[in-house]
């Protein structure tokens, strides 16, 4: 679905990711993680072709990102950036519809879009919310009408910055419910940046860790080690098997 060759990211003389080879296939659900400044949204912006990298390749699908039309990568992948500015007084509806634009034909939006929309608006349990202005919801309705917007896009390969920030518990538990079922019957390829660790790496198949100095390490949730981790994230965790699934805890730090 995705590939990188020698991807090089940049900002200044500030190196933030050095030769990247990765590849995500359809059904993986990724979680990149790392600490403030690391480089992650910088990673996720490049991957919706939003800015460009220092060096190396990007291929979509097994073409180069750069060469894809707009419109055309409009369908094969959807972005979800971190924050939103509601200039307009648009309903919630008409704002996951304008998502469906990539996939119409007509000027005006057809009965499957419709469906699509409101489909999406039920998954992220605001389909009540349909007619109200957005800029009348709260914090998480917002950050969950954007969701929806980004299924209602349908996409193969999702990219989600930090979706789960501005949710409670429960709405944060079904979303990654939602997309590890995404990945796992629909072959979604999803690529998200949290900072919600353990209730992501128990839905993630996959995670990319970011290191200072651009170095990286990605591979299966199930292969990671409590020192990496720890190490990637300025604090020292340990692993601890609870349920049957592993949760990273802070190391409690002797005072001298
Ligand atoms: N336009 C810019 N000009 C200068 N520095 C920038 C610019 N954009 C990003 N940076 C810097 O690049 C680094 C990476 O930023 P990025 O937003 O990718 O980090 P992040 O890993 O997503 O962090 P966080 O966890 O805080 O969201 C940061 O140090 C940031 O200050």
């Amino acid at each position: 679905m995705l590939t990188t060759h020698a991807l090089s990211l940049q900002i200044g003389p500030l190196c933030l990711l050095k030769r990247l080879d990765w590849q995500v296939d359809a059904g993986q659900s990724w979680v990149i993680i790392g600490r403030n400044g690391a480089g992650k949204s910088t990673l996720l912006r490049t991957l919706a072709a939003l800015q460009s990298p220092a060096g190396g390749d990007i291929l979509l699908q097994g073409r180069k990102l750069a060469d894809w039309p707009a419109s055309e990568r409009a369908r094969a992948l959807s972005y979800l950036p971190q924050g939103r500015n509601d200039a307009f007084g648009y309903r919630v509806l008409d704002a996951v519809l304008a998502a469906r634009h990539p996939h119409q034909h007509a000027y005006w939006e057809s009965a499957s879009d419709l469906d699509a929309a409101r489909d999406a608006l039920s998954a992220l349990d605001i389909g009540h919310l349909a007619t109200r202005d957005i800029r009348t919801l709260s914090g998480g309705e917002r950050q969950r009408a954007a969701i929806a917007a980004l299924l209602a896009q349908d996409t193969p390969l999702m990219l989600l910055d930090e979706p789960a920030s501005a949710l409670d518990l429960a709405h944060q538990i079904s979303l990654m419910e939602l997309v590890a079922r995404l990945a796992r019957e629909q072959g979604k390829a999803l690529i998200m940046v949290s900072h919600e660790l353990n209730l992501t790496l128990q839905h993630a198949s996959h995670a990319l860790l970011l290191f200072e100095n651009g170095h990286w390490q990605a591979g299966p949730v199930s292969a990671l080690q409590a020192d990496d981790l720890g190490r990637c994230l300025g604090y020292p965790l340990q692993a601890i098997v609870h349920d049957g699934h592993t949760l990273y805890l802070p190391q409690t730090r002797l005072t001298p």
